[in-house]
């Protein structure tokens, strides 16, 4: 069997967040998060479950980091919580707060893992909410500030910047469908969040600039490949439709200075569509360094006149996930041959993954059917570098089990195990198998 080997310099990581993972939720003066709050909602979460613990990784980042080299890591991707650094989002500084990430930033330099952050993956200060949160056009420039801190900090030592994690997740889930923090159902006011988190972004890619820092700087997009379920013209329309609206719409205001049709379509059909300052898609589309994306499965939709935006989701044929997500490994190779063909910029698969119901048995978890996800989606990374692609590399989501947001800790994504009531950490058999590609720089073909 072939050997698919990567090229060189190919960044092989895992990724995890901060409210998954650190728990510590109001220790050492880090104020309170949006998803605090909402966790702390009953009938928010899963059995009522939260973050105030989580992966205690505030206290174990150590013996995490000691892991992460065992596994051979690359990089690691991780973000910061917001309010750990401003406990109320601005102003006062929490320096125990900025003392941890120095620690753990160190520590991973010391292992020659190189960190990869992400700004804001999801954990808004509440005391920025209380003042509207993303539907204040004023949480842009205080992102910026706390950019710039962070910048400022460990802009010389720290070589990947992601600004944001999937706006479109945060927007739509958070203040569209209420299923996320801060738990709002109110749809104009997702394309307001959303906006004001794509100018929170440019502001923050222009901070960058200003630093001179010599680091790479991006954004992470959710992306999900989508495929008429027949080839009718209506069916082909409605493809064209939700591609637009559920992977192109963050990306193309930072590279085509303007938001999908479909989009503008939505604004003016519910007389939304507000007056954005032209100015703002100057500050949006300041040029980045890569773009990140998070791929996990397909889609597959059909005409519906019924349903919004006349497009239904048709469910796949393949193997499902434990988040009832279908395994198709082709939607990588064909997401990154799109995105690459239109705006032909350097990408990193920022998270990728798949949760399973793992078990322990002898103590090892024989996550095989993790292992085959992981290596079906490697070798259509592979092939997409061998077909053009300027793909940079590759981060398993997650490092480790995490608090999983509505559904708590009942889904497992990591290739590490967490027993949550021990706080043990056991290597599952994918950690293993990935040690093995990242040593070999290559998977079996
Ligand atoms: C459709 O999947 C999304 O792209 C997506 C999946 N995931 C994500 N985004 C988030 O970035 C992570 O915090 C989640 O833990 C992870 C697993 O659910």
């Amino acid at each position: 069997m072939a050997k698919l080997v990567f090229p060189k310099e190919f960044l092989w990581g895992a990724a995890t967040a901060s409210y998954q993972i650190e728990g510590a939720w109001n220790e050492d003066g880090k104020g309170e998060s949006i998803w605090d709050r909402f966790a702390h909602t009953p009938g928010t979460i899963y059995e009522n479950q939260n973050g105030d613990i989580a992966c205690d990784h505030y206290h174990r980042y150590e013996e995490d980091v000691e892991l992460m080299a065992e596994i051979g890591l690359k990089a690691y991707r991780f973000s910061i919580s917001w309010p750990r650094i401003f406990p109320e989002g601005r102003g006062k500084l929490n320096p125990k707060g900025v003392y941890f990430y120095e620690k753990l930033i160190d520590k991973l330099l010391e292992k020659n893992i190189k960190p990869a952050i992400t700004l804001y993956h999801w954990d808004l200060p509440q005391a920025l909410e209380d003042k509207g949160g993303w539907l204040n056009r004023d949480t842009a420039k205080y992102f910026s500030e706390y950019a710039n801190f962070m910048f400022y900090k460990f802009g010389d030592v720290v070589p990947i910047w992601i600004t944001l994690n999937e706006p479109f997740v945060s927007a739509f889930l958070g203040y569209a469908w209420g299923w996320h923090a801060p738990g709002k159902k109110d749809m104009k006011g997702a394309f307001v969040a959303g906006h004001n988190m794509l100018l929170a972004h440019g502001l923050a890619v222009q901070a960058y600039r200003d630093g001179g820092y010599k680091g790479n700087i991006g954004i992470t997009i959710n992306v999900a490949t989508v495929y008429p379920e027949t080839n009718s013209e209506e069916d082909l329309k409605a493809a064209e439709k939700q591609d637009a609206f559920g992977n192109r719409w963050f990306i193309d205001p930072i590279f085509k200075r303007k938001y999908p049709e479909i989009i503008w379509r939505i604004l003016e059909e519910n007389n939304w569509s507000f007056v954005f300052p032209a100015s703002d898609f100057d500050i949006i589309s300041s040029p980045i360094d890569f773009m990140g994306i998070n791929y996990y499965t397909r889609n597959i939709v059909a005409y519906d006149k019924n349903s919004h935006l006349g497009v239904k989701r048709v469910e796949g044929p393949n193997e499902h996930t434990d988040m009832g997500w279908e395994v198709y490994p082709d939607g990588l190779y064909d997401i990154l041959i799109q995105l690459y063909r239109d705006y032909k910029i350097p990408i990193y698969i920022t998270e990728n993954g798949a949760a399973y119901n793992d078990t322990v048995e002898d103590g090892r978890i024989r996550d095989i059917n993790r292992i085959n996800y992981l290596k079906e989606h490697i070798k259509r990374a592979y092939f997409a570098i061998r077909d053009g692609v300027d793909l940079r590399g590759y981060f398993v989501w997650s490092l480790m089990d995490n608090f999983e947001w509505a559904h708590g800790y009942s889904k497992r994504f990591g290739i590490i195990y967490v027993d949550y009531n021990t706080q043990k950490r056991i290597l599952k058999d994918s950690a293993y198998f990935y040690k093995k590609i990242i040593e070999e720089n290559g998977v079996d073909g």
